[in-house]
């Protein structure tokens, strides 16, 4: 990353195959899995670490990470990101299992910025129903959809295609705010008769994850309850439900362009595979693959602007699946619309000089606005002092 930085490149922004995914399945997978016992992951049996290129980096987490059970893994398919699991359940344990809860989602937030969750407490049929909801918006007729449609980006709902970053061309996305539910509900689409219902009842969840997890991270960082009890609690979220078609021959295969986004995290729940990272140790895109029941959680700008640069962003980009049509639905929490976020001033010190200047959502999507044909230009690197 720091070279990146150094060399003037934006991280993750280079133009497609600049960065080629050169680790995914560098090693064929018959002889990463014999050699796997060799030089294990520190993350333990259940990180899909596979290419041991990566494995060895990685501080160690606590047993209660690595719950997963061995025959869950995915099995098709090998890929080479170390992919940390938290296992929330443990969250609610006693002070002694907690505290290593913790202390590893502040390893995974300092080192990787990503990692999934299992044990969230949100059903597989809700979550089903969740992409079942956003799946049949987009079957609607396009009229219907582009009723949603509008170039200002502070309506409650909105619908586009991502055509304008000329990139990712063929994704459409329905972008609507969440929280409190009760205020925005009204505006999201009243077809298909399930989408209130059903996303409604998966956006509540997922905020009930999202606090767990940021009063969790808040605690590691060493603020007070103060930012949970007055910024979160009364923050924001917003729902970016993508709909990518499947990969096919002659189309480019970026589904949604690289981006970091903006609030504090983002839980992806997705239909099937194509999200890919770039791995902050190495620079380079890693492939995500979902473990069964997990979310995919990582960290956005406003949680590395109010860490300090302690926890980084994290770049991101959507691969069309070759296989089938995909549904994502990203939800993004963050402090509520005006509020300023800035570097908690628990962090700043003549060692620590703050790093960033202050933004809200607001100045995010002011940001958004003013640079709508400047695809290269990061809300990021605006803030960095
Ligand atoms: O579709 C995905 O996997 C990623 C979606 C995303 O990054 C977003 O909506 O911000
Ligand atoms: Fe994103």
């Amino acid at each position: 990353m720091e070279n990146s930085k150094k060399s003037g490149r934006v991280r993750g922004l280079e133009p497609e195959g600049a960065q080629p995914n050169r680790h995914v399945h560098a090693v064929p997978a018959q002889d990463l899995l014999l050699d796997q016992n060799a030089d294990e992951c520190v993350y333990g049996p259940t990180c899909i670490c596979l290419d041991l290129s990566f494995g060895a980096k990685h501080a160690n987490m606590s047993d209660l990470s690595r719950t997963v059970p061995k025959e869950q893994l995915p099995s098709e398919d090998l890929h080479p990101l170390p992919m940390p699991v938290i296992n929330l359940g443990h969250l609610g344990l006693d002070s002694a299992t907690r505290s290593r809860v913790v202390d590893d989602i502040a390893k995974v937030c300092r080192e990787l910025g990503y990692f999934q969750v299992i044990n969230h407490g949100i059903s597989q049929s809700v979550m089903d129903c969740a992409l079942e909801a956003a799946s049949e918006f987009f079957k609607l007729p396009s009229e219907t959809k582009e009723n949603f449609a509008s170039e200002d980006l502070r309506r409650p709902v909105r619908y586009d295609t991502s055509s304008k970053d000329s990139i990712s061309m063929s994704r459409e996305f329905l972008k609507h705010y969440s929280h409190p539910i009760s205020e925005w509900i009204q505006y999201w689409p009243q077809e298909p008769p399930i989408y209130r219902k059903y996303i409604g009842k998966y956006a509540a969840e997922v905020r009930r994850v999202a606090l767990q997890l940021m009063e969790a991270i808040l605690e590691v960082l060493g603020l007070g309850k103060e930012y949970m009890n007055e910024k979160f609690h009364e923050g924001s979220q917003l729902l970016s439900v993508n709909c990518y078609p499947k990969a096919s021959q002659s189309a480019t295969t970026i589904g949604l362009a690289p981006h970091s986004d903006y609030g504090f995290l983002t839980i992806l729940l997705t239909s099937c595979r194509g999200l890919e990272v770039v791995d902050p140790s190495s620079n380079i895109w890693k492939r995500v693959q979902q473990l069964p029941h997990a979310l995919h959680v990582h960290i956005g700008d406003h949680m590395e602007v109010l860490s300090n640069g302690r926890m980084k962003t994290v770049v991101h980009r959507a691969l069309l699946n070759p296989e089938e049509a995909r549904i994502s639905i990203a939800s993004i929490h963050g402090f509520a619309l005006h509020e300023k976020v800035t570097c908690a001033k628990e962090l700043v010190d003549e060692e620590n000089p703050p790093k960033y200047k202050e933004s809200s959502f607001s100045d995010f999507l002011d940001h958004l606005t003013a640079n709508m044909d400047n695809k290269h230009r990061n809300f990021l690197e605006s803030l960095r002092m």
